[in-house]
């Protein structure tokens, strides 16, 4: 008898699968951020991790495995072998190229799309019946680009879009107001990017609109000058990107929380990106992002928000210039 037979009684098998595994692709800063925070915050108690890089995923995968014993006895996996990924209820996509300094995002556009071809039919292999969640810029196309090569219904192909965004807008603005950033109220839709649309008609703390107290909030003419924080927002990534090279900590927290909505099927709402053909007026078979409603079925909703003619104007824009980029894209 070995030392685990004399040690172990054998009751029944336990199961091979967690039930709420997690697959990241991609484990540079981006994708090492996201395993990290659903690892530390206890989201997933499983996480597989794909790269190319065969050492840099084994040795991630060790560092991670290292400290297993405070995560909750977290259990990590990695391979190049998209085998590890099986049974994932939720796959997240971190991999391929990021900016330069002084690169849009948009400028990755066909880059990733070519590296994608290799990336979701591996998945949609391995994990049928998973929830895509695509990080890789230019995450709205990309996210379009994945919904595509996945064959999966749209609710179940979401992009991190402006959920980070809406983030930065809220610190930004609770550093103006001096008041915690989660007391601070405020959505940020569109393109995660440059044509992305503040929603400054719907901006509160407790329920208290701003532009009620303040008309011309957001506006050119705004004595106090909100809009500067919208054009900070738009700026965040490239001076973050100009200082240490990459963003990561901020996209790896809020890919987490999104992770935890679905996990959990607790019906919180993000900004997140989804087909919106049908909604305000758009036409286009492009995904921007609204506030969502998250289930582990994905998007279950769509928030009707009431928007001003502006805002409606802005996001038509966000849809004509993803509409006319995937016209040019290679699939
Ligand atoms: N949606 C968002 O809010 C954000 C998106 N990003 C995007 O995330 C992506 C990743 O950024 P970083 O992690 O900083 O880049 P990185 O260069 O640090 O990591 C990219 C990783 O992808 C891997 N990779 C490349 N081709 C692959 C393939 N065919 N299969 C599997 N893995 C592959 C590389 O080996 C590398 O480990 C970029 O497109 C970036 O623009 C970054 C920050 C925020
Ligand atoms: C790089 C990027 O998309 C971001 O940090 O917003």
């Amino acid at each position: 008898m070995s030392l685990k037979e004399q040690l172990l009684g054998r009751v029944a098998e336990a199961p091979a699968h967690s039930g709420n595994k997690v697959t990241v692709v991609g484990v540079g800063q981006v994708g090492m951020a996201c395993a990290f925070s659903i690892l530390t915050q206890n989201v997933a108690s499983e996480v597989a991790l794909v790269d190319v890089v065969a050492d840099k995923l084994k040795g991630e995968m060790l560092d991670l495995q290292h400290g297993s014993v405070f995560m909750r006895n977290a259990r990590v996996l990695a391979s190049t072998d998209y085998a590890v990924s099986a049974n994932s209820r939720l796959c997240i996509v971190t991999a391929g190229a990021r900016q330069k300094d002084g690169e849009s995002r948009l400028d990755l556009v066909q880059r990733n799309t070519d590296i994608f071809k290799g990336i979701i039919p591996q998945l949609v292999k391995h994990s049928p019946d998973c929830i895509l969640l695509i990080v890789s810029n230019p995450v709205d196309v990309m996210t379009y680009v994945a919904w595509k090569l996945s064959g999966f219904p749209k609710h179940r192909v979401i992009g991190s879009g402006t959920n980070l965004d809406s983030s930065r807008f809220r610190v930004l603005m609770s550093q103006r107001l001096n008041v915690a950033p989660s007391s601070v109220h405020g959505w940020i839709i569109g393109e995660h990017g440059d044509s992305s649309v503040p929603v400054w008609s719907g901006v509160n703390v407790a329920g208290v609109r701003l532009r009620e107290l303040n008309p011309s909030l957001g506006a050119a003419e705004d004595k106090e000058n909100w809009a500067e924080v919208h054009k900070q927002v738009v700026q965040s990534a490239y001076e973050v990107i100009r200082l240490k090279g990459y963003t990561s900590w901020a996209i790896g927290l809020s890919v987490a929380t999104l992770t935890e909505a679905v996990l959990r099927n607790g019906g919180q709402v993000h900004a997140v990106s989804t087909v919106v053909q049908g909604y305000h007026g758009i036409d286009k078979e492009v995904f921007l992002s609204l506030p969502c409603v998250l289930s582990e079925s994905g998007v279950s909703h769509i928030v009707k928000q009431p928007l001003t003619d502006e805002e409606t104007a802005q996001l038509k824009r966000s849809a004509d210039i993803m509409h006319e980029v995937q016209t040019r894209l290679k699939m």
